[in-house]
């Protein structure tokens, strides 16, 4: 039990985030033209260490250039164990407009992390007399980041999403494996000579989400990296749905609409979620806290469970 009132996130929505390397301008419009809600040009992971001065350039030209429109537009900078991030930092701030809308930071190790980060991106702010506060989001992606999980969550009030990088996650934790989310061919159970396939990537993604809802910040799922297998990825964005994150990235457009499609309630369970609702107004105007509908057992916490459903939908659309 606890007093405190769980805080909700940032209502936008975050349901497909497309990533394009800061190397390749030629995709930028095609990114900013997707029905990916957030865009994440990218300077760290996908950029080579030749290319890094070249594609801040042209991240910071497209950052005014290019037609955006409502998209939610961040920039992944390089992590605070490599000699480029302050510059991505100061040069990203100082040279352009407020039209860039998050800053993501990778391989966030602990709280200091964010707070270093915070630090200077406060400094410049004020010294360039931005007005719109530049928001966080991290990526969860080392041993020691999902080891102070929690308090990288209460890091900072910039902090607006956290994801899951699988690819960074199971290097950092010597996981034998070279694939980027999704099934892991060794990972299974044997009962009477069938084998059942577990799910690696389950705890951390819980424990994402776990320290997200306590601290009113968004979860997400990273990055699947097999972009020829549709169904492996809904696979993936359904478990990760069902855990409680609000979206998943994108490595290719081909992955923008599954996730776009995971991530938004189907109208047939927004429906039944209004039906809850209506079902337990009609109970508790009669005194009753728990009644059935269609055969199963609802109760106050049913309301509860249906207003996240009907919640999302209503920010999807707008509403
Ligand atoms: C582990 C991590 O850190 S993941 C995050 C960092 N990684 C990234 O950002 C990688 C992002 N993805 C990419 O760089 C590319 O999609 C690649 C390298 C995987 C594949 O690139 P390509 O070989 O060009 O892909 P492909 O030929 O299938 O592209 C098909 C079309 O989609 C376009 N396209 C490819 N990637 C993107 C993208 N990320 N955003 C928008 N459009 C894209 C191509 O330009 C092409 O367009 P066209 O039909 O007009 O010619
Ligand atoms: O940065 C993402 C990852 O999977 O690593
Ligand atoms: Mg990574």
């Amino acid at each position: 039990m606890s007093f405190k009132i769980q805080p909700q996130p940032v209502a936008r929505p975050n349901r497909c985030q497309l990533f394009g390397p800061g190397s390749r301008p030629a995709l930028f419009e095609k990114m900013a033209a997707s029905a990916a809600d957030v865009i994440n040009l990218d300077l760290e992971d996908s950029v080579s260490p030749d290319d890094k001065a070249e594609a801040r350039k042209n991240i910071i030209q497209a950052i005014g250039d290019v037609d955006w429109g409502n998209k939610h537009l961040a920039v992944r900078i390089n992590g605070l164990d490599s000699p480029y991030w302050y510059r991505d930092v100061v040069d990203l701030l100082e040279q352009t407009s407020d039209r860039i809308d998050q800053i993501m930071i990778p391989k966030v190790g602990n709280a200091a992390d964010i707070y270093a980060v915070d630090a200077l991106v406060s400094s410049i702010e004020a010294a360039k007399g931005r007005t719109k506060p530049i928001a966080l989001e991290v990526i969860i992606e080392t041993a020691a980041g999902l080891t102070h999980v929690n308090e990288i969550a209460a890091a900072s009030p910039r902090l607006q999403a956290m994801s899951l990088g699988a690819a960074d996650f199971a290097a950092s934790m010597g996981m034998a494996t070279t694939g980027i989310g999704g099934t892991q061919e060794n990972y299974y159970m044997l009962r009477e000579g069938q084998k059942y396939w577990a799910d690696p990537w389950h705890w951390a993604q819980t424990a994402i989400v776990g320290a997200c809802r306590t601290h009113g910040i968004l979860p997400v799922d990273g990055p699947f990296g097999d972009f020829s297998d549709d169904d492996g990825f809904r696979a993936q964005a359904l478990r990760s749905a069902t855990l409680g994150m609000v979206g998943k990235w994108a490595i290719h457009p081909k992955q923008i609409a599954l996730a776009n499609e995971v991530f938004t309630p189907s109208e047939a369970a927004v429906t039944e979620a209004r039906e809850i609702l209506a079902a337990m107004e009609e109970a508790k105007a009669s005194g009753q806290g728990a009644t059935t509908y269609k055969g199963k057992l609802i109760d106050l916490a049913s309301i509860r469970q249906a207003e996240v459903i009907v919640r999302q939908a209503d920010m999807i659309a707008g509403n």
